[in-house]
């Protein structure tokens, strides 16, 4: 499959099966199950489509803890392997977040535009709290002071693809995190 794109894989299935496991057991501890019987004390996981989609089907059968899943979708990369610095929503959330715990589930920070933005974006909605867990971590997100507090990996500046992941809507299918070869954009 996409023969001879992908340079290297980065991280591979077992890894990321690994590391989900690792996370849902952390935020299971930083989100225990309320005893109230309302189903909107729940985690509120909200998904940012497409690149978070594996990831975020893959966390929610990995918690031990009752959750709701939201989705919003928002576009910044179209087909670029940089930034527009538009973020655009495609698809708001269908449900209030006034008064839930709220967990924005990314595939990956890279630049820190999109989740800058939507961390403002959700906070002016008055969620009860506002958190973060991506898979993945580029080197500008650090810089851009964004406080993440669970992150899967931290990986280097290069494009990535797999997992969620696309170049152009290609390579999302991979169950891996591979490098994409540069000839493959700069051609
Ligand atoms: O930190 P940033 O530099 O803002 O980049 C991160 C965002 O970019 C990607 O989304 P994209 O715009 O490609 O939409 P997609 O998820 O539909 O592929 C990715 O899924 C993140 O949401
Ligand atoms: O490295 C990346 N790969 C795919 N999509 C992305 N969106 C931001 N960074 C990336
Ligand atoms: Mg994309």
């Amino acid at each position: 499959m996409y023969d001879g794109d992908i340079a290297s894989v980065l991280i591979s299935e077992e890894q990321i099966n690994q590391r989900t496991a690792e996370l849902a057991e952390i935020l299971a501890k930083r989100y225990p199950p309320s005893t109230d019987g309302d189903p909107d004390s729940d985690l509120l996981l909200i998904g940012v489509l497409k690149g978070a989609m594996m990831f975020m089907t893959d966390l929610a059968r990995a918690l031990p803890i009752p959750t709701q899943m939201e989705f919003m979708a928002v576009s910044s990369y179209g087909s670029s392997t940089s930034s527009s610095g538009v973020v655009r929503i495609l698809k708001d959330l269908d449900r209030d977040i006034a008064d839930r715990n709220v967990l924005i589930v990314e595939d990956i920070i890279d630049s820190g535009l999109t989740l800058s933005w939507l961390m403002r974006n959700l906070a002016s909605r008055n969620p009860r709290s506002l958190e973060v867990c991506t898979l993945l971590r580029k080197p500008d997100a650090v810089r851009a002071d964004l406080e993440v507090a669970n992150v899967g990996f931290d990986i280097p500046n290069e494009f990535v693809v797999g997992y969620g992941l696309d170049f152009a809507e290609r390579y999302r299918d991979l169950p891996y995190i591979g490098l994409l070869d540069p000839k493959v954009y700069s051609s």
